[in-house]
C-alpha cells in the first residue's frame, strides 16, 4: 500500500506540474511515510434509512486506499452539486481518495471530498482503509513550484509535517462544527 501511495503522489505532482526535486521529495515522503489501517464491519441493517453506517467526513490524512471486501455498495460521496452519489465496488480494486494532506498540498486544486457509508438492509460488509501520510521530511503546505508556476497565494498555512498536521486535526476535533481544513485557510 505505502509503494502504490507513493506512486499515486508522484502521480499526482506531475498531474500538478511538480517536477525534479519538489517531485522525488512528494514520492518519497510518502514512500516512507506510515500507515494506518482501520478495518470497518457494517452489520446487515433491518431498517437502513434510519441508521448510519460512518457519518459524513474527508479523511484528514494524505491518500486513502480503500479495499471494499464482498462485493457490497455502501460507500458514497459527495458531488459538487450536493448530492451523495454511490462508489459502486468494483471487485479486486482498490479505491483511491484524497485527504486534506493532499488538498493543502494542491493548494485547493484536489479536494479531499466529503464521504459517508450507508448500510444495507440484507447484507454485512466489510471495508479495509489504508490511511497513508507522508513522512516528516515533508512539510504540510502549498507546493512551492504550484505557488511558483500559478502565482497564485497560498490559500492554506504551512505546518511543519504530518505529524504536526494530524495533532492538530486530534486537538481541534473535539471542539468543531466547521472543518478542520478550514482552520488552516490564510
Ligand atoms: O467503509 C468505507 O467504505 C469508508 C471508510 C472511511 O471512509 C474511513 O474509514 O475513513
Ligand atoms: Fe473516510
Amino acid at each position: 500500500m505505502r509503494k502504490l501511495a507513493e506512486a499515486v503522489a508522484k502521480y499526482i505532482g506531475m498531474a500538478l506540474g511538480i517536477h525534479e526535486e519538489e517531485l522525488d521529495l512528494l514520492a518519497k515522503s510518502f514512500g516512507e511515510g506510515s500507515c494506518q489501517v482501520r478495518m470497518t464491519y457494517y452489520p446487515a441493517c433491518p431498517e437502513p434509512e434510519r441508521a448510519v453506517g460512518m457519518t459524513p467526513h474527508a479523511d484528514a490524512t494524505g491518500i486513502t486506499l480503500l479495499t471494499e471486501c464482498g462485493n457490497v455498495a455502501g460507500l458514497q460521496v459527495l458531488r459538487k452539486d450536493n448530492c451523495w452519489v454511490t462508489v459502486p465496488p468494483v471487485p479486486g480494486s482498490i479505491v483511491v481518495n484524497l485527504g486534506q494532506i493532499i488538498e493543502v498540498y494542491s493548494n485547493g486544486t484536489y479536494r479531499a471530498p466529503d464521504h459517508r457509508v450507508v448500510v444495507n438492509k440484507e447484507k454485512e460488509r466489510v471495508s479495509i482503509a489504508t490511511f497513508c501520510n507522508p513522512s516528516p521530511s515533508l512539510p504540510v503546505g502549498p507546493s512551492p513550484q504550484l505557488l511558483a508556476a500559478t502565482g497564485l497565494p497560498p490559500i492554506f498555512q504551512t505546518l511543519s509535517n504530518s505529524e504536526e498536521f494530524m495533532q492538530r486535526f486530534y486537538s481541534r476535533k473535539l471542539l468543531d462544527a466547521v472543518p478542520f481544513i478550514d482552520s488552516l485557510k490564510l
